[in-house]
């Protein structure tokens, strides 16, 4: 990493650890490598991911500011799609070919099939017009995208991820439903080499720069980028590119004291068990309720202690909805469990292969946590 001084979010100065020479432990429980592993930088590959990052954050904030109801289809699954999530998949897509164009596989969430039926010509334009506006935004590439190359750009993420080799892995939008009404969304891409996470970037256009639930602060500026690297800490950035902090989640031990947040939608988690989980716990403040993997990085930098998400029996975990938020949250001190207390498991291709729900909070309230999560759950289970 570049960056030599920094500020912290909390107010001391700290100074980055130099780059780690022969081995390490990271310190991970989670999903990014858990044995002590020759060091690896990844240097070149989060500096890549920060810029397509950015670029897809500056073209889905362009589209939200004008969003039009035609702009929305639907998928099989009956979730929202929108140009931005096309557009976004395609440009962070075209970035990283660029950059690695002997190594590239991505696993991202979106394909061109509905782009490809009769009557999407149009849609298809205004992503193409879009994408292209923001490669000449950036200046870097000096080429215009055909439609074509597009379509091609967004069925680059088609792989299916795996143990072995290295994957990138993208949601273009996390969080189609916040986007859709203005709240939080993110872009999550995360990089997987043989199967744990080792970088992680989440662009959260609309997440104010300050901690939300501040009263002091008039949480005016939005709009930060997250990033981490194995071994390297995280850091939080304005999307504008200015001054890098160094982020740590919340020191809380005491649960009476712990703020928790969840998913706004209550077709995305159980809020019924998590508000039983937090009175078991003597958690006073009510839920925060946010969209998107924003939730993680608002949990890195201390906003919050507790993340809990508890989806609906037969829902399935994706891979690209948790891998850039969970090494951010890991690199920050935090730690990530589904509800069984085992870690994450990047390593099975597009599918994550849980127990319940996924956990997320620092390492001193992770075992009371667990202890509630297994007693509600329990409860839950004997009441039906
Ligand atoms: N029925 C569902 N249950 C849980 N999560 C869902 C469901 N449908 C979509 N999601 C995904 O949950 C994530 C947002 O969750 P939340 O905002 O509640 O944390 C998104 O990744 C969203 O997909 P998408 O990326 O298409 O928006
Ligand atoms: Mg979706
Ligand atoms: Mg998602
Ligand atoms: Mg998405």
């Amino acid at each position: 990493m570049s960056i030599n001084w920094l500020r912290v979010v909390s107010p001391s100065i700290v100074k980055l650890p130099p780059l780690l020479p022969f081995s390490y432990s990271s310190p991970s429980s989670c999903s990014c490598f858990s044995s002590v592993v020759v060091a690896m930088s990844y240097d070149k590959e989060l500096t890549a991911a920060k810029k397509a990052a950015s670029l897809a954050a500056r073209l889905c904030q362009k589209v939200q500011k004008s969003l039009l109801q035609s702009d929305v289809q639907s998928k099989n699954d009956r979730s929202p799609v929108t140009v931005a999530d096309y557009g976004s998949q395609a440009l962070v897509s075209f970035v990283l070919q660029q950059e690695f164009p002997a190594e590239f596989s991505l696993v991202g969430e979106e394909d061109s099939k509905d782009l490809r039926k009769d009557g999407a010509q149009e849609l298809v334009e205004r992503i193409t017009k879009l994408v292209n506006d923001s490669l000449v935004s950036d200046g870097s590439y000096g080429v215009t995208l055909s439609t074509e190359d597009v379509l091609k750009a967004i069925d680059s993420g088609k792989s299916e991820g795996g143990s072995q080799g290295r994957h990138w892995v993208l949601d273009p939008i996390d969080g189609t439903k916040g986007f859709l009404r203005g709240g939080q969304y993110a872009i999550a891409l995360a990089l997987l080499d043989r199967g744990k996470v080792v970088l992680g970037v989440l662009a959260c256009p609309n997440l104010p720069l300050t901690p939300i639930n501040d009263q002091r602060s008039p949480n005016n500026e939005v709009g930060c980028l997250f990033f981490a690297e194995v071994g390297g800490g995280s850091y939080m950035q304005p999307l504008d590119g200015s001054s890098t902090v160094k982020v740590q989640v919340s020191g809380v031990e005491n649960p009476e004291e712990a703020s928790f947040f969840e998913s706004y939608e209550a077709a995305h988690s159980m809020h019924d068990l998590s508000s039983l989980i937090a009175q078991k716990l003597g958690v006073k403040a009510p839920p925060v309720r946010i969209d998107s993997q924003a939730k993680y990085g608002a949990l890195s930098r201390g906003d919050g202690a507790i993340y809990m998400r508890l989806p609906h029996k037969g829902y399935r975990e994706k891979i690209w909805d948790h891998a850039a938020g969970c090494i951010v949250v890991t690199e920050a001190g935090g730690v990530v469990m589904d509800a069984a207390g085992n870690p994450l498991d990047f390593s099975k291709g597009k599918l994550l292969d849980l127990d319940t729900g996924i956990i997320v909070t620092n390492q001193k309230l992770m075992p009371v946590l667990l202890k509630a999560v297994r007693e509600s759950l329990e409860e839950k289970a004997s009441s039906l």
